[in-house]
């Protein structure tokens, strides 16, 4: 999708900070979800389909349930469609047709997603939850990772590399709390202490996006001051 400015001619920059998931559990998916894909493009199924259509389900699925306190099926639901997110870009990459609009459209719709999930738990505390520090957390996780993502895209737009994945990315923050949320639920099963679940992922995320933020953050500041060095040093050899 071409190469930031600052990155073009030089050495790659080491990617810092550890991104677990994106490494390791994205190769096992992908392995999994081929076929998957596959089926899809055989039935004549766009890549743009399955993201607005996985996109929907997800924003369906943490608005309809969480609100009411159904953490268990809401997070079933969820996860039936979150995995979308993996088979749109399979579909692409397997059909040849990775686009800047594909790249794009899944992202921005990433983030209609994850405002989501976590205003659906904000929606929660607010109301029938009746835990208005939650409520705060909730918010904060949502508005922090909008914000992670953010540094990002706008690094990347200013030519920068922005080579940093930082301690807790999408794929992070989404496990930790749709896990959290799916056992917290059964409480509504029967199954005691189990709810406090969900608060601990709050504040887990809550805490991992702050750090994560000031990661990126700081590779940004270092990354733009050694461009701007760059940009003045040939500016003086003319
Ligand atoms: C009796 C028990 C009840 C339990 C109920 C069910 C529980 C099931 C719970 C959860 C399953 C959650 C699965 C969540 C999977 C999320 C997969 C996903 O969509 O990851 C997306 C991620 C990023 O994708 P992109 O490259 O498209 O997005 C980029 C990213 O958003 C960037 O954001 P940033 O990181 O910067 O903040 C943006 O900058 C960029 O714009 C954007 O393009 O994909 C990956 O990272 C790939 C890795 C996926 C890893 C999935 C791991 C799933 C692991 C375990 C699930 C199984 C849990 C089982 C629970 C057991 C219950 C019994
Ligand atoms: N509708 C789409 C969705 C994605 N892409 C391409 O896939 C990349 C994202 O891959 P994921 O495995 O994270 O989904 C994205 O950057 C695009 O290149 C697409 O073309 N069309
Ligand atoms: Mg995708
Ligand atoms: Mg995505």
């Amino acid at each position: 999708m071409g190469q930031p400015v600052a990155s073009r001619g030089r050495a790659a920059t080491p990617t810092l900070g550890k991104a677990m998931l994106n490494k390791y559990a994205r190769a096992f998916f992908t392995r999994v979800l081929t076929p998957f894909a596959a089926f899809l493009i055989r039935r004549g199924v766009s890549p743009d389909t399955v993201t607005l259509l996985g996109t929907a389900g997800v924003v369906a699925g943490a608005l309809v349930f969480y609100p009411m306190g159904e953490f268990f099926w809401g997070t079933v639901v969820i996860t039936l469609f979150v995995f979308s997110d993996l088979v749109d870009g399979n579909m692409a990459r397997q059909l040849g047709r990775s686009s800047r609009w594909g790249a794009f459209l899944d992202s921005t719709l990433d983030r209609v997603a994850d405002g989501a999930i976590f205003g659906g738990f904000a929606l929660w505390y607010a109301g029938g939850g009746d835990d208005i520090a939650l409520c705060a957390v909730s918010i904060f996780c949502l508005a922090s990772g909008q914000v992670v993502s953010y540094t990002k895209a706008r690094g990347e737009s200013i030519g920068l590399p922005v080579a940093v994945n930082g301690l807790v990315e999408r794929a992070e923050r989404l496990v930790i709390s749709l896990v959290a949320a799916g056992f917290a639920g059964l409480h509504k099963f029967g199954v005691p202490g189990i709810q406090y679940l969900l608060p601990v992922a709050l504040w887990i995320v809550a805490v991992g996006s702050l750090v994560t933020l000031i990661q990126r953050v700081v590779t940004v500041r270092r990354e733009s001051a050694e461009a701007d060095e760059a940009a003045g040093a040939q500016e003086a050899a003319k």
